[in-house]
């Protein structure tokens, strides 16, 4: 009988890349001070026995970092992996533990590169496992159950944190001290309680089985870097990126991704030296960055991040740039994902 409920159950593969997911502090009362990354995929996994009763689940540790130390070459190691697995007849739902600082730049990247419709879940926690009331534990249940579930097929890449369901592409950490760190500006797209999806909304953009881009084409991703903007800001940074080498620089704006008098003349000549200028907004709960609003754009030949936020206009641009220079077909790859 078991046997047989074991061939019913789907085939989940959680691949681990550390954070405090995977983290362990010195006491149960340390719930902000620990280390990340400490703790393997194996006694993950153990830990939940709990989850053999929704998957067939097995593990394997892609990395452990702490997620602010992943790289570019990290994301495409990480990115042919879940392509693998994904293209494998044995895979039903693949699962990633992250470190949180940077989970919603890989879910998006993701989003963008995996042409699969198998579940994608990304998950993280905000306490280690060894704190008093850690939720990793059940975000990583969740996590699973939301992988095996046929109703996540073909949503995009998702983020199960908090009971909540989120899309890849929207979800932002917006605080870092409470378990309810990860919101998006336009709703969750479900929920889930007890191991039972329940969903509300669908993503509208472009994404995975719908995308232009591929991981299988992606060979390296090029240079692209955030210059940050507040009041008396100068030209600095913005120079020192170009010269280094970037890309493209995502001006991570104020208010509508505005742009201080002091540093408009630097990136209008760092556009005519062919450098993208992409127009972001780094507002709390969510940036609304429309063209030839504060700036005009067409005149400067400029691109808008719309609703991206910095660090997710970063992931699209690189990902867009492996394909076209062309400032306009990057502002409509800016509109439809
Ligand atoms: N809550 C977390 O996961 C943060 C831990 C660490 N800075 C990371 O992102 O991996």
């Amino acid at each position: 009988k078991e046997v047989e409920t074991q061939a019913k159950l789907a085939n989940v593969v959680v691949l681990a890349t550390g954070g405090t997911i995977a983290g362990a502090g010195a006491s149960a009362a340390n719930s902000a001070t620990y280390q990340a990354a400490k703790v393997g995929v194996e006694q993950l996994i153990a830990g939940i026995p709990e989850l053999s009763k929704l998957a067939n689940v097995r593990g394997e540790q892609v990395m452990q970092i702490a997620s602010e130390s992943i790289t570019n070459e990290n994301l495409l190691q990480l990115g042919r992996r879940v392509s693998e697995l994904a293209d494998s007849k044995d895979v039903d739902g693949i699962v990633i533990t992250h470190g949180t600082d940077t989970l919603e730049e890989t879910a998006y990247f993701l989003n963008l590169v995996e042409k699969t419709d198998k579940p994608i879940i990304v998950v993280g926690s905000m306490r280690p496992g060894t704190a008093m009331s850690a939720d990793g534990m059940l975000n990583l249940y969740n996590a699973v159950a939301v992988a095996s579930s046929k109703e996540a097929r073909g949503k995009g890449v998702l983020v199960t944190m908090n009971d909540e369901i989120q899309s890849g592409r929207d979800v932002s950490k917006m605080i870092n001290i409470k378990t309810e760190a990860f919101k998006s500006a336009w709703g969750p797209l479900g929920m889930v309680v007890e191991g039972k999806s329940y969903w509300f909304r669908l993503p509208a953009k472009r994404h995975t089985m719908d995308s232009e881009f591929d991981i299988k084409n992606i060979k390296s991703l090029p240079d692209v870097e955030i210059a940050y903007s507040y009041g008396n800001v100068s030209d600095t940074a913005y120079k020192a990126l170009a010269q280094s080498g970037a890309k493209a620089i995502i001006h991570a704006g104020t208010g509508n991704g505005s742009v201080s008098s002091r540093v408009v003349p630097t990136l209008q000549a760092l556009r005519k030296d062919g450098v993208q200028i992409i127009r972001s907004s780094h507002v709390n709960a969510g940036g609304f960055v429309l063209r030839n609003a504060e700036q005009p754009d067409d005149k400067y030949d400029w691109v808008v991040a719309h609703d991206l936020n910095p660090q997710k206009a970063r992931i699209l641009a690189m990902v867009a740039l492996t394909k076209t220079n062309d400032s306009k077909e990057l502002q409509r790859m800016f509109w439809e994902y």
